[in-house]
């Protein structure tokens, strides 16, 4: 059935699915509905409340800001923090023998990869493989660990692809040893939280009926980018009492990366589950709509607003004049840039368009460095600089806390960290412009005199030669709030005006040979572009005539 962003479901009491493309009010039409539900359900009373599931902290602070007095009796959170709060952190001490989780020693989940040297030293000697030199390699085959459902539907953990290193394939079965090692000192990657939640509820069922007690509705919105684990885990839910819907699109599926099956939001089943579909776009203007329109093929978005708008813009050359030209046509309003990669990103954010990019230099500073306290204070550090100076400060303490190893006593470490990055922000000028040598220097004197001085050889060299800006450039920065982000972290937000940074030519398929519903790199493109309220620009390398053409019938193109 097809609704607009303003229609009121008749009956709660029903599983849902909304389907619609970007700017249809699916947000919209979820914080209307979750009040109406507040307002017509016989089953809350005053302690059961209603679960609003999505995807980022920020689009939890939207949704809660837009509910208003009426959020006390709703819940709305990402699935993580929901299970490790509901799940994982009441029933942990019921699984403890079966994965060796030190419940004591549990403190939230993050996504922290141990590698200091005695740590992998240690994973060796229990793996196997102590022939292994290359840490670098295992350290990014931990990165990219996954719970994934077998054929026989247990969740095992893996990587996408074969890791090697030292020229061997790092053995499978080392993963599960990471993990378990990981969870001796109570650490629990994000992930894991998917995890434990599924083997406790399948474990206990019990579990199950006192979720479903405390939250007779659960919603969940962007359902595309949900993990199969999260999904396995709703179906469960919604099986009895409670009333599951799902909100979502199949053409903004962008976290293939992290499990999420965009075929699984149509799929999805529950008894009697009725469909809804919204075929308005009421944040762009025609212009934009029509791009929208072209890039898409199964479905066609309504012009709601119905203002014509300006012709999009494509600007062949390099990115930094791109910007400088879209914040000219914007006169005095903020442009926002939305690129595919943090690199790309933090480039835009500082200028810094002479600095060569690199991400693997946080892995090159550490091959060229052997001495691990040294190299992990230089990399903690400034992570945890250009964090705070993006007012990620929780997540710059976080990082901090990874060089205080020996101290155990949470206040003095919390203290310890508050005292070092005021000192760190205060003498930002000192060290930002220097080399890598010079901040060496800067900490030695005036945060860790202990770590050791840097003698003739291959660190040397490498300290010598790379600056501060060249490392603070590689950092990510989570759920960024500047006003140049990664397409990722702009997911459900919107902007009047946005500048799309594309690499290379090719990246323009999206728009020329559209295949949204294979091509998840598409599906990100496409997200960029459907963000922008009034004016949209694509800044890009090189242009060839054909291809210029092609997209001569929506875009103005110009050299910058
Ligand atoms: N019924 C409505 N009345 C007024 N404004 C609305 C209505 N529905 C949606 N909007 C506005 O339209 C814009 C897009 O809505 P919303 O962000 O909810 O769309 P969405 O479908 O969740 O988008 P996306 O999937 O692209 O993130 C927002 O500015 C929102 O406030």
């Amino acid at each position: 059935m097809q609704i607009d962003s303003n229609y009121l479901l008749p009956d709660i009491e029903q599983h849902f699915r909304v389907s619609a493309g970007p700017g249809a009010g699916k947000t919209h039409w979820l914080v209307q509905h979750i009040k109406n539900v507040l307002h017509n359900s016989k089953r809350l009373g005053k302690t059961r409340k209603i679960a609003c599931i999505t995807y980022t902290n920020i689009a939890v602070e939207t949704i809660l800001e837009r509910l208003g007095t009426t959020s006390e009796h709703v819940e709305v959170s990402t699935i993580h923090s929901f299970l490790y709060k509901h799940i994982v952190k009441p029933y942990a001490n019921f699984i403890t023998d079966n994965f060796g989780l030190n419940v004591e020693k549990m403190d939230g989940h993050d996504d922290t990869i141990l590698s200091n040297y005695s740590f992998l030293r240690d994973w060796k000697i229990r793996t196997g493989q102590l022939r292994i030199t290359e840490d670098n390699k295992v350290i990014n085959a931990f990165q990219n660990l996954k719970w994934i459902f077998d054929t026989s539907n247990e969740l095992v953990v893996k990587t996408d692809y074969p890791h090697r290193a030292n020229g061997y394939a790092i053995k499978n079965t080392s993963y599960l040893e990471y993990k378990k090692m990981c969870w001796e000192k109570g650490i629990i990657h994000h992930d894991d939280v998917l995890f434990f939640s599924h083997e406790i509820i399948r474990r206990y069922p019990f579990t199950l009926n006192v979720l479903r007690a405390k939250f007779p509705y659960f919603f969940v919105d962007e359902f595309q980018d949900s993990n199969p684990i999260q999904v396995s885990i709703l179906k469960e839910v919604g099986s009895e009492e409670t009333i599951v819907g799902i909100i979502g699109d199949i053409a903004q599926s962008i976290y293939g990366f992290q499990g999420a099956q965009a075929s699984q939001f149509t799929s999805f089943a529950l008894p009697g589950i009725e469909d809804y579909q919204m075929l308005d776009n009421r944040r762009s203007t025609n212009r934009i709509i029509d791009v929208l329109n072209i890039t898409r093929t199964d479905l066609v978005q309504n012009r709601h607003r119905n203002e014509e708008g300006n012709i999009p813009k494509i600007f062949v050359g390099d990115m930094l004049g791109a910007h400088v030209e879209a914040c000219s046509h914007c006169q005095r309003e903020v442009v926002y840039t939305l690129s595919r990669d943090n690199i790309t990103s933090n480039a835009m954010k500082r200028s810094a368009n002479g600095i060569i990019l690199n991400n693997q230099l946080f892995n090159e500073l550490y091959d060229s460095d052997s001495n691990s306290i040294r190299r992990k204070t230089i990399s903690v550090c400034i992570k945890a600089i250009e964090l705070a100076r993006e007012k990620k400060f929780k997540d710059a303490i976080k990082e901090l806390y990874k060089m205080y190893g020996g101290i155990t006593d949470k206040e003095e470490k919390k203290k310890k960290a508050m005292n070092d990055l005021c000192l760190l922000l205060s003498n930002y000028n000192t060290y930002n412009s220097g080399t890598l040598y010079d901040f060496h220097s800067f900490l030695k004197t005036n945060i860790n005199s202990s770590i050791a001085n840097l003698a003739k050889g291959k660190a040397k060299t490498f300290y010598e030669t790379h600056s501060y800006q060249q490392l603070a450039i590689c950092v990510k920065i989570p759920e960024d709030m500047s006003f140049h982000k990664t397409i990722h972290k702009a997911k459900g937000d919107e902007f009047d005006n946005v500048l799309i940074v594309l690499k290379e030519e090719s990246n323009l398929e999206f728009l020329l040979a559209p295949d949204l519903i294979n091509n998840e790199e598409q599906r990100i493109n496409y997200v960029a572009a459907s963000r922008a309220r009034e004016k949209l620009f694509i800044s890009i390398p090189n242009l060839s005539d054909a291809n210029r053409a092609a997209l001569s019938n929506c875009f103005e193109i110009e050299e910058v």
